[in-house]
């Protein structure tokens, strides 16, 4: 018998290759498990006009997530009941829909691109589960949800943070939110005071819900290869929101992060915010809410004019000269020092001093939106 002249282990990592690069070449357009999914997606675009293939947009967001033992893992952790209607925002080819439609009553998949929609219906036609689905072809920031009980998607990062928004303030009520999420923006999410990436989107979202890191995710696992790791995490709805005006808590958080480093004492007595809140507090509309996440969640709506029982026009007094104005800067600083908060950094206050804070301030009289200093006297509590 004549021996091979290359040794055995040479050979079967020319086989290995080989199927590597057939497999390559013949990725259908749902993308298979892929150890390297970077590699795999590098083909000339001319093999990607072939029938069968979906041409990925990278300004959609389109990396698909390939790796079927994580999916599974993904699909595990949201612990779907067999009653359940799940969410998903971006389903793509329908990677994480499939699996979700096992587990599921129902999906109801929200996905921009017509593509998309036809391959991930086609995709659930050809598993016979099309019936369990149902697909929106709308952009998820402006598409009306219907209701579900939780909320699983791997989503473009793009808009993280306004469908975050969408979905903690959105006024449905859910179960949980599992989410593939850019990593550094999960850890803004899981931000606690101190950390250098504490932030107002995590004392936004902790007021009202939980948000726990599950796992991470290598970039290598999508096709194509986005720039950056990823990150699992689940949102959950906390069972007691604190009794506070949201309107009021979003822009208020806002003032105190419009220089997360600068000190509450330096923010709130700068000129243009006290001629605002001055502004507010003389019950002048100030222009419209400049946050756009408010008016999606219909934070704004159904707020009536309020007349105090006091005999000025808006219910109270309006100084408008400048003496009108450092008397106010007077009052907000007086708030300030009577809590101890004039030399703190938003960067390292919690939610429970904030909402005290704020508690102090709305019984000053002192509002941070329009609308609230408008509604009968609503404090956090
Ligand atoms: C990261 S891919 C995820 C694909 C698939 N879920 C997966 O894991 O393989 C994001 C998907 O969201 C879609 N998308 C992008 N912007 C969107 C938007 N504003 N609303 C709804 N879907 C969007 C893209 O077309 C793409 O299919």
């Amino acid at each position: 018998m004549q021996l091979p002249e290359k040794p055995l282990s040479t050979l079967i990592t020319r086989l290995r290759l080989l199927r590597h690069k057939h497999t390559a070449r013949h990725t259908p357009r749902h993308a298979h498990d892929q150890h390297n999914a970077c590699k795999i997606w590098n083909r000339k675009p001319e093999e990607s006009q072939e029938p069968g293939y979906v041409r990925l947009s990278k300004s959609r967001g389109q990396h698909l997530l390939v790796n079927q033992r994580i999916l599974d893992s993904i699909v595990r952790k949201s612990n779907i009941m067999p009653t359940d209607t799940v969410l998903e925002i971006g389903p793509g080819t329908g990677n994480l829909t499939i699996k979700l439609l096992q587990a599921a009553r129902r999906v109801v998949a929200v996905e921009v691109d017509e593509r998309m929609v036809e391959a991930v219906s086609n995709r659930a036609a050809e598993h016979e589960l099309r019936h369990k689905l149902t697909v929106i072809g709308e952009d998820a920031l402006k598409a009306e949800f219907p209701q579900f009980d939780l909320v699983v998607a791997n989503i473009p990062y793009n808009i993280s943070s306004p469908l975050v928004g969408k979905i903690v303030f959105g006024g449905s009520s859910y179960r949980s939110a599992t989410l593939l999420l850019q990593k550094e923006f999960a850890r803004r999410l899981l931000a606690n005071p101190g950390d250098s990436e504490y932030n107002r989107l995590a004392v936004n979202v902790k007021l009202v819900a939980d948000v726990e890191l599950v796992m991470g995710v290598s970039k290598r696992e999508f096709v194509p290869c986005p720039r950056v790791d990823s990150s699992v995490v689940i949102i959950r709805p906390k069972a007691e929101i604190p009794n506070v005006d949201l309107a009021e808590w979003r822009a208020f958080t806002r003032t105190c992060f419009n220089k997360k480093n600068k000190t509450l004492g330096a923010t709130l007595k700068q000129k243009k915010k006290v001629t605002e809140l001055l502004q507010i507090f003389s019950g002048a509309r100030v222009g419209e809410a400049t946050d756009p996440s408010d008016s999606c969640c219909g934070l704004l709506d159904g707020f009536d004019d309020e007349s105090d029982d006091d005999d000025s026009p808006n219910g109270r007094s309006a100084p408008e000269s400048e003496t009108g104005a450092s008397f106010f800067k007077e009052k907000i600083v007086q708030v300030l020092t009577k809590v101890g908060y004039e030399d703190r950094r938003p960067s390292k206050i919690s939610n429970q001093e904030f909402l005290h804070l704020l508690k102090q301030f709305n019984q000053a009289g002192i509002y941070f939106h329009p609308a609230s200093s408008r509604q009968p006297r609503r404090v956090a509590s």
